[in-house]
């Protein structure tokens, strides 16, 4: 676990059980094992796992939303399970299902939550920020999934928090919100808040975090910065090559003494092929000039980098969950 400097939240060896479950006999379920994680002031912490890997449950944790069974939680140097209401006034949660009350319009509602702060962000500022100008008129009920999920980010950032928790908050916005919503996250993040977001989205991650902890069946499993996570080889059994060349080309091409030992050539379908393996700027010259020499021109060539959906893969497998 990385040292913290000013960290906003501290989780150490956290379990959560749940139950006792009458699909289980009775007994209870283990749904977080042993989870550990420090947010910092001024950065984005993303918690990024699969379906059912224990992210929520996690952060409902660390807000006192659910009593955890063990371990220490420490949010803004407070523990959530005993905290009083000073806690919750620094604290900003965004939850996947909104929880906005479904007459409210959204104006009132902001001004409404506004007044129960001592130090508020300015509504209208807020409201513009956010385009919910476009839908002031509409009530809670009847407003698009985009649409509540700005809201539901307005209304935990009215109240000017220290830290801010959102799960999944890019669920449901069109490019154009999800670039908004970016923006004022990093902006946010730029002020010093201490962000912390659940994601299963690789592309969210990779756009906004600052520091990634990877979790698989409710503990950790790899945590580090984009750039570090993308550097590492996570997985013992198949080498991973930092990028991936792709062409077409005439199918059924022989590639036998052209590439270095240890590329693979997968001819993925007629005439698709994908290298993959340490590929190096010599491999690249020794196959452009194999190219030549034949007078072979791809209809198209694409080279990747390893991105961090691969690393995930490589890391929680392949089968769905
Ligand atoms: N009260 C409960 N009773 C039974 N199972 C539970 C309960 N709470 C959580 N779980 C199970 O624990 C696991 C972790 O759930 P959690 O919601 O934390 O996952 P998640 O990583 O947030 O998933 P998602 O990306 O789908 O939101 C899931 O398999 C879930 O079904």
């Amino acid at each position: 676990m990385r040292s913290p400097d000013s960290p906003v939240l501290t989780i150490d060896g956290l379990i959560k059980d749940v139950g006792p479950l009458a699909s289980l006999d009775g007994k209870m379920l283990r749904v977080v094992s042993g989870l550990s994680l420090v947010a910092e002031r001024g950065q984005v912490t993303a918690l990024l796992g699969a379906n059912g890997a224990g992210k929520t449950t996690t952060l409902e944790c660390a807000q006192g939303l659910q009593k955890r069974t063990d371990g220490k939680i420490s949010l803004l140097g407070e523990d959530p399970d005993t905290a009083g209401a000073g806690l919750r006034s620094r604290v900003g949660v965004m939850l996947q299902d909104g929880g906005l009350p479904p007459s409210a319009r959204p104006i009132p509602l902001l001004r409404h939550i506004a007044g129960m702060y001592q130090k508020p962000m300015d509504v209208d500022a807020l409201v513009e920020r956010l385009g919910i100008n476009q839908f002031s008129r509409t009530s809670v009920r009847r407003l698009s999934g985009g649409q509540k999920q700005r809201l539901a980010l307005a209304a935990a950032l009215v109240g000017n928090p220290e830290i801010l928790f959102l799960d999944e908050p890019s669920a449901g916005l069109d490019p154009q919100s999800r670039q908004m919503v970016f923006d004022l996250i990093a902006e946010l993040r730029d002020a010093g808040m201490g962000i912390v977001l659940t994601t299963h989205l690789m592309d969210d991650a990779e756009r906004l975090a600052d520091y990634v902890y990877i979790i698989d069946g409710g503990h950790n499993v790899v945590e580090g910065t984009v750039a570090e996570l993308l550097r590492h080889d996570h997985s013992a059994e198949s080498a991973v090559s930092d990028r991936t060349l792709y062409f077409d080309a005439p199918a059924g091409l022989n590639f036998a003494n052209v590439l270095g030992a240890g590329l693979q050539v997968t001819e993925t379908r007629s005439g698709s092929y994908t290298i993959t393996g340490e590929l190096t700027p010599k491999d690249l010259a020794a196959l452009t000039a194999w190219w030549a020499e034949r007078n072979i021109m791809p209809a198209s060539l694409r080279l990747e980098a390893r991105s961090l959906e691969d690393v995930f893969l490589d890391i929680s497998g392949r089968e769905l969950r």
